[in-house]
């Protein structure tokens, strides 16, 4: 099965429009149900085997595929029943349920089966299914051994993950043609334990994507430890957070990592110690210069921030940092820039405003001028201009204190790499940077704390490799 990694995402309008450019060249909507119709049928009955199949069909074309599915499974042997909310609305639909040809059941009448296919509702559901759909929905998915939803679990918004009114769990998604913020934005990609995209062959295209594992490489034959990329790293209030920066950097792929300015006794022989001060952070090798973990809020803080923004080096900010920081003085300073916020550090720099956690990211990106990582089970990295890239979920194992500083150090290295034989990408070396982080939770299995997570960080790269 095609992996997920760097496939476009597509809202439920650009679905629409890629839909639209192929009916205009003289694809009828009946011919691309049909084509919808057998590729779901082909996965059903390949994880179906001789159990019986019940699809549940709603009134749009999400219904309509499920009628044509219905008739094919039948055609090709499989035992399948066809329960639906009322008759069909659009054309297309109203023909697949003509060809279907046989019983449809009353959706809350209807008896479970051990597989269960939901056709109820895709990219056009405007509102939470009514309580008696979504009770049957609940009633049927309960009872299956196997749940599979057309396009995206009915009750699931398109385009920011929400969840309109409550969903199931499924076993299984198949995204047609594209994947939709949903599919990874939570909560609505928590509802499905897999995704996969089937292809309609509609051609689909988009600013943003899924993450991908990066390529990366060795250092090169005569690298040296300044030309491999070095990181600065300011420390604070609580040193701790620093050295585990400092010590992600360091495992992270830079050459060179200092803590600057750091009261602690703990830190890897490895990483150089330095009293902080301006000529400590404006020295022109510091490919990547990172402030906010640990750094506290105290007036010693805001001095350290003021004069890391001063500088001219690529800065990297996160934690304490973000909560002394407004969008307009950072759209002021010049040079790359990557923030790496959680929710409540988003919240207080951009404002708590509604929107998908794409889209919200994708304005902090364009009002401050900097890249965003918008951390969370659904780490959403948007670029001023305008890229998008959406991690899948990482390990739940994640939200221990201490992985965000462990991450922050990690796009500090990345962005110190990535800049020391090109311009700086700092799209990229977020991106990086995600994909190892989620990598080495990965490797690091259950109940690790955020110290075991560097250690991991090498067989990470290694896989990069
Ligand atoms: N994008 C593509 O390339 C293709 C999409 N197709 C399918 O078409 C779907 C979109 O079809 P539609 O736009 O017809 O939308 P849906 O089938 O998702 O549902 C829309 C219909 O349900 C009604 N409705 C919305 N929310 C409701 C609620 N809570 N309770 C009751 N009624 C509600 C709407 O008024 C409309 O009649 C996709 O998800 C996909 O399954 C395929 O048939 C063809 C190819
Ligand atoms: N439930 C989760 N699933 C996957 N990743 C998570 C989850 N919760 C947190 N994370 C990740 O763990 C890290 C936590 O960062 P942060 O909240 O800044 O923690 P801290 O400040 O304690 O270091 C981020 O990279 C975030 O994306
Ligand atoms: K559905």
């Amino acid at each position: 099965m095609m992996p997920l990694d760097g496939r476009p995402i597509l809202t439920a309008a650009a679905m629409r429009a890629a839909e639209e450019q192929i009916i205009a060249t003289g694809t009828s909507v009946s011919a691309l149900m049909e084509r919808v119709g057998a590729a779901v049928a082909a996965q059903v009955r390949r994880l179906a085997g001789d159990q019986e199949v019940l699809i549940l069909c709603g009134p749009g074309n999400n219904g309509g595929d499920g009628y044509v599915a219905a008739r094919l499974l039948a055609a090709a042997g499989q035992r399948v029943r066809v329960a639906a909310t009322g008759a069909p609305r659009s054309d297309a639909a109203i023909a697949a349920r003509h060809a279907w040809g046989r019983d449809v059941e009353a959706l809350g009448a209807a008896a479970p089966a051990p597989v269960l296919v939901d056709a109820l509702f895709g990219t056009g559901l405007s509102r939470g299914l009514g309580t008696d759909v979504a009770g049957a929905l609940a009633r049927l998915a309960a009872a299956a051994a196997l749940t599979i939803a057309v396009d995206l679990p009915s009750g699931a918004a398109t385009d920011d993950g929400r969840l309109l009114s409550p969903v199931p769990d499924y076993d299984l998604t198949l995204a047609l043609g594209a994947l939709k913020p949903s599919h990874l934005l939570q909560p609505a990609a928590a509802r499905s334990q897999r995704v996969i995209v089937l292809d309609i062959a509609v051609p689909v295209a988009s600013e943003a994507s899924v993450l991908a594992r990066p390529r990366l490489s060795a250092p090169v034959v005569d690298a040296h430890k300044y030309s491999r990329g070095m990181v600065a790293v300011v420390a604070g209030a609580m040193p701790g957070a620093s050295v585990l920066a400092a010590t992600a950097a360091a495992r992270g792929g830079a050459g060179y990592v200092l803590l600057l300015g750091g009261a602690s006794d703990r830190v890897p022989h490895a990483i150089v110690r330095r009293r902080f001060d301006a000529a400590a952070i404006a020295d022109k090798r510091i490919g990547a210069l990172l402030v906010g973990p640990g750094l506290g809020r105290d007036e010693r803080a805001r001095e350290r921030l003021e004069a890391a923004l001063a500088t001219d080096r690529p800065l990297v900010i996160d934690g304490d940092a973000l909560r002394l920081l407004t969008p307009q003085k950072l759209a002021a300073r010049k040079g790359p820039m990557i923030l790496t916020p959680h929710a409540g550090e988003f919240d207080a720099l951009f404002g708590a405003d509604a929107g998908s956690k794409i889209d919200r990211a994708r304005h902090a990106a364009a009002a401050s001028g900097a890249t965003i990582v918008f951390k969370g089970p659904d780490t959403v990295i948007t670029a001023p201009d305008g890229g998008v890239v959406v991690a899948l979920a990482a390990s739940s194992w994640l939200s221990t204190a201490g992985t965000g500083d462990v991450l922050a150090g990690l796009v500090a290295a990345r962005l110190a790499v990535n800049g020391s034989n090109a311009m700086p990408d700092p799209l990229a070396a977020a991106a990086e940077a995600v994909w190892l982080h989620g990598e080495a939770a990965r490797r690091a299995g259950p109940a690790f704390i955020a110290d075991d997570l560097a250690r991991h960080l090498p067989e990470a790269i290694a896989a990069c490799l």
